[in-house]
């Protein structure tokens, strides 16, 4: 059923789940917005950043604001060349298969795969009871949804969670690589996302937590909800970044509106 097409909501289908009128799709990022995965990621960089850095003798990662600035919503490859950059230092590129301990970009990017999929591996992880919650009224009331992340861990994500039940397309880390698109903070894998589920980008709204990925949505012209689950001033910084409303969990747009 799509939005157009009447329900016991009425027209108003996404008035319900706390959004403007005119929007009939989601695009989901995933890390910090439908699973708390955000938090693995991030200790998967620090220690691996932390790693590099110190047998260099230089000050470690900060997981709060080096992980938000440089690192939080890219793709891989672009998380370890921004964040090293950051600290004037440019590592030569290598190739997808690097090994783990090689110092190139791509070798730090793979030994910080082998950790995250360590963490992942200790299993028991589970979406946010509300995202949940979200989405399976987003599917109910008929919003078009996909799942729009940079990770090239997507799939397994939202299978071993059960959110593949509720999403009707994904674009992610894996996608990027395979059709050459530009990851966030460029709109390109939301543009896609909405093409794939044929809406216009002014008809879709981004739910997202990362800077980069606000950027990318509003570069997009998406409408753009901002996931504020850090604190401190990432709220602002969300603002700053394009954030249409900024709320601490997605169960807030559903209390808003039931
Ligand atoms: O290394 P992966 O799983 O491909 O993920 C890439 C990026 O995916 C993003 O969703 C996370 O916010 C980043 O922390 C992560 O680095």
């Amino acid at each position: 059923m799509h939005a157009a097409q009447s329900s016991r909501y009425g027209d108003n289908v996404a008035g319900v789940l706390g959004l403007p009128d005119h929007v009939s799709a989601c695009l989901f990022d995933l890390d910090g917005v439908l699973t708390p995965t955000a938090v693995i990621h991030n200790k998967a960089w620090t220690a691996t950043f932390d790693e590099f850095l110190r047998a260099r003798g230089l000050p470690g990662f900060d997981p709060v604001h080096d992980y938000n600035d440089y690192v939080d919503g890219k793709p891989r490859e672009a998380g370890v060349r921004d964040f090293l950059s950051s600290r004037g230092i440019s590592l030569p590129e290598g190739t997808a298969d690097d090994p783990p301990d090689a110092q190139t970009v791509n070798g730090l990017g793979n030994r910080k795969n082998v950790l995250l999929l360590k963490l992942l591996e200790q299993g028991g992880l589970e979406p946010y009871p509300s995202s949940a919650e979200y989405l399976r009224r987003a599917k109910e009331v008929g919003l078009r949804r996909a799942v729009v992340s940079s990770s090239a861990n997507t799939l397994q994500v939202i299978t071993s969670t059960g959110l593949d039940q509720y999403l009707e397309a994904r674009v992610d880390g894996v996608t990027i690589r395979e059709r050459g698109l530009k990851g966030k903070p460029a709109p390109d894998t939301f543009l896609e996302a909405a093409r794939e589920l044929g809406v216009e980008p002014a008809r879709a709204a981004v739910f997202e937590d990362a800077l980069a990925g606000v950027a990318a949505g509003r570069a997009g012209g998406f409408f753009v909800v901002g996931v504020d689950r850090v604190g401190g001033d990432h709220a602002e910084d969300l603002r700053r970044s394009g954030a249409d409303v900024v709320v601490p969990d997605l169960g807030q747009l559903l209390e808003e509106r039931s």
